[in-house]
């Protein structure tokens, strides 16, 4: 298969776990006889410094062009202080408004392996598998008004929370295929007690059950599901909310997987080619030094490779190799247990690079 993919590494440690993937991706592409040709375009922070706009317009033609796309992270404190406009965020907010990438599936799969990496005893995180499905283009993030103004103790800053029934819809939607194809149950997640959106929310939820019969569904109000994910994770299996619910429990959800540096995740378009990230940032604090988890990146490629590319066969050995790894007990500094050796980002995709030649054998 020959295919093109748009690689965007960003900032922070976003080049350092972009590099791990695109290795492993050169890997099975050598081991599966495959072509994957990259064009690697600015995005975030990097795209300020080059060319004074954190979405330069090349990069989105980049992206249009090509059949995929890997992105790493974008920010860090260089930019905290830059107009709204000219911020890393908004160079990702605009990507995903302008390729439509309005579901974002983040799954939260705990590893045997590491049962004893997450804060949560290991017989609450035991057979954890659930997928969050985070609606991406729309809600607070996006509504406007957005605004700052007035003066002294009168000053007010605005932000819009808007969703359209059309929005929901589809998203939702997704949320039901997908419990079709898993253990069948959708946990819907809103704030319906005080928010009209959510209120809507729900209505359309209950009309878009009807047309799955096969799935049961219930609705969650966030506050509680943010304190059920850490009383009975094993209890979900498809969790479907809005953008900024999404953002938070995902963040939340990683540390049942034992770390941040686990979470992968797909962005996938209305129109066109879709997007594979981790879910973490740039994480600044670490950035430059090789201690940052490549493993969410890798497990995101194997994502593409199974949504994008339907290399069903190709991410199952991928998926595989990762497992063999954390069962090896090669861990970057996130995971490793106090007083235990701490692998580098390189070593760690050594190792996932020596697994899949294993597989191979
Ligand atoms: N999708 C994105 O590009 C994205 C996502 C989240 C945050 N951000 C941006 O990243 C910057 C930093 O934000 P933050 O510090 O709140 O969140 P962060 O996700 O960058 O980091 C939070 C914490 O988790 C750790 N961490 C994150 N990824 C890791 C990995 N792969 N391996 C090991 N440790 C990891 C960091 O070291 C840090 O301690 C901000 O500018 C923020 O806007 C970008
Ligand atoms: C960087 C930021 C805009 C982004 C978001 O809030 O969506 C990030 O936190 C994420 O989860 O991808
Ligand atoms: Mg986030």
């Amino acid at each position: 298969m020959k295919k093109t993919i748009a690689v965007l590494p960003g900032d922070g440690i976003g080049p350092e776990v972009v590099g791990s993937a695109l290795r492993v991706l050169d890997q099975l592409a050598e081991q599966f006889n495959h072509q994957f040709d990259y064009t690697f375009a600015d995005i975030g922070g990097c795209a300020v410094d080059q060319h004074e706009n954190p979405l330069p317009d090349q990069t989105l033609e980049v992206c249009r062009q090509s059949d995929a796309i890997i992105l790493g992270a974008v920010g860090g404190p260089k930019w905290d202080q830059l107009a709204p406009e000219m911020r890393p965020e908004k160079g990702l907010l605009k990507l995903r408004k302008e390729l439509q990438l309005f579901a974002n599936l983040r799954p939260v799969t705990c590893y045997e392996s590491l049962l004893d990496a997450s804060p949560l005893k290991p017989e609450r995180i035991k057979g954890v598998d659930f997928i969050i499905v985070r609606e991406l283009t729309g809600g607070i993030y996006f509504g406007e008004p957005r605004e700052r103004k007035g003066e002294g103790g009168d000053e007010i800053a605005i932000d819009t929370l808007t969703y359209t029934r059309y929005e929901i819809e589809r998203i939702v939607r997704k949320g039901f295929e997908l419990a079709q194809v898993r253990r069948g149950k959708v946990t819907s997640v809103d704030k319906a007690n005080v928010l009209e959106s959510s209120r809507l929310w729900r209505e359309v939820v209950e009309q878009v059950a009807a047309d799955y019969p096969d799935v049961s569904y219930e609705h969650m109000l966030v506050d509680n599901a943010a304190m059920q994910l850490i009383r009975q994770p094993a209890y979900f299996d498809v969790v479907v909310t809005e953008n900024m619910f999404g953002d938070i429990l995902s963040d939340e959800a990683s540390m049942l997987t034992g770390s941040l540096g686990m979470l992968p995740s797909a962005s996938l378009s209305a129109v066109g080619p879709s997007l594979y990230e981790p879910i973490h940032g740039s994480a600044p604090d670490i950035a430059g030094t090789n201690k940052a988890n490549p493993l969410a990146t890798i497990s995101s490629v194997a994502m593409l490779l199974k949504y994008e590319f339907g290399l069903e066969e190709e991410a199952r050995v991928l998926e595989e190799a990762v497992s063999a790894v954390l069962e090896s007990g090669v861990r970057t500094a996130d995971l490793a247990k106090e007083g235990e050796a701490q692998a580098s980002t390189d070593e760690v995709t050594d190792e996932v690079i020596k697994q899949l030649n294993h597989i191979r054998v």
